[in-house]
C-alpha cells in the first residue's frame, strides 16, 4: 500500500502518484463528474498564454493540464517529480517532447530552470501535495520573467457552511470508495480527501502568495469554491 500522509514526504508523494499514474485521468473524470475538464479550461483561460510564450506547468503529472496551452501557440514545459506520471504522459503523447509539450523531471522545491525563464507559470492540483508550499511559491517566482504571471488551480473550500459540510461528507465518505473502485487504490484517495480538508482557504492561500513575493494577488471560485483559481504577477 502506497499513500502519502499530511507530512507530504516527497518520496511518499512521488511513490503514491507512480502507483496511480495509469488510471489517474480516468479517476479524475469519475470523481469530479467530469467537472475537472471545465476547471482545466478555466485555468487555461486565466493563464491566457499567447503564441511564442514559454509556460511552465509545474506538477504536470501525465500532462493533461499541459496540453491545452499548445492550442494557444505557446510552448509548455510539463515538470513533475513522479517518474510514473511522466512516463504515462510520455507514452500517451508518443514522446518526451512532441507537439509543443516537453516533459521534464524536476522537484518543485528546487526547480531545474534558470531565473526568469518563463512568461507564465501554473500549477494544477499540485501545490497541495508539496511538502513546503512557501518554498514552491518562491521557486515559481524565481523562474518567472519580470511581469510574468502565476495561476494556481487547486481544490479549496466552499464559503457556505452547510454546503461545505455536505461536501466534506462526500469527500471523506463516498469519494475514496468510488475512486478506490475505479483505481484499485482507495488509500491514495483517502489522502486526497484529507489533504483537501487540511488545505488553506482562499484568503489564506492568497496571503501565502503575497508572502512569497507575488503581486496583485486575486482569486476566483469555481464550482462554488470546490476549486479556486489564484493569480499573481511578478
Ligand atoms: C494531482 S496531480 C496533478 C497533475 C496535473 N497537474 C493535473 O492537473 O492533472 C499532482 C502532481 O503533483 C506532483 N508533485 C507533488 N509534489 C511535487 C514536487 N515537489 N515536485 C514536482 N511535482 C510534484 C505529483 O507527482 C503529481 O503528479
Amino acid at each position: 500500500m502506497t499513500r502519502a500522509k499530511l507530512d507530504k514526504k516527497p518520496q511518499d508523494v512521488a511513490a503514491m502518484f507512480d502507483g496511480i499514474a495509469d488510471r489517474y485521468d480516468l479517476v479524475n473524470d469519475v470523481i469530479s463528474l467530469g467537472q475537472d475538464r471545465a476547471w482545466r479550461k478555466a485555468a487555461v483561460r486565466a493563464v491566457d498564454a499567447h503564441s511564442g510564450e514559454l509556460v511552465l506547468d509545474l506538477a504536470a503529472g501525465t500532462g493533461t493540464s499541459s496540453e491545452a496551452y499548445v492550442g494557444k501557440g505557446a510552448r509548455v514545459i510539463a515538470c513533475d517529480f513522479s517518474l510514473g506520471m511522466l512516463r504515462t504522459g510520455v507514452e500517451r503523447r508518443g514522446g518526451a517532447s512532441t507537439g509543443g509539450v516537453t516533459f521534464v523531471a524536476g522537484d518543485a522545491l528546487h526547480l531545474p530552470f534558470a531565473d526568469e525563464t518563463f512568461d507564465a507559470v501554473t500549477i494544477s492540483f499540485g501545490l497541495r501535495n508539496v511538502s513546503d508550499v512557501d518554498q514552491a511559491l518562491s521557486e515559481l517566482l524565481r523562474v518567472t520573467k519580470a511581469g510574468g504571471r502565476l495561476v494556481i488551480c487547486e481544490f479549496s473550500h466552499i464559503p457556505v457552511g452547510f454546503v461545505d459540510k455536505l461536501y466534506s461528507t462526500y469527500l471523506m465518505g463516498a469519494l475514496p470508495k468510488i475512486a478506490g473502485a475505479v483505481s484499485g487504490r482507495s488509500e491514495s484517495y483517502d489522502y486526497l480527501s484529507e489533504s483537501i480538508m487540511a488545505w488553506p482557504d482562499q484568503p489564506e492561500l492568497a496571503r501565502r502568495l503575497q508572502g512569497a513575493g507575488w503581486s496583485r494577488v486575486a482569486w476566483r471560485n469555481l464550482s462554488m469554491g470546490i476549486v479556486a483559481l489564484h493569480r499573481g504577477y511578478k
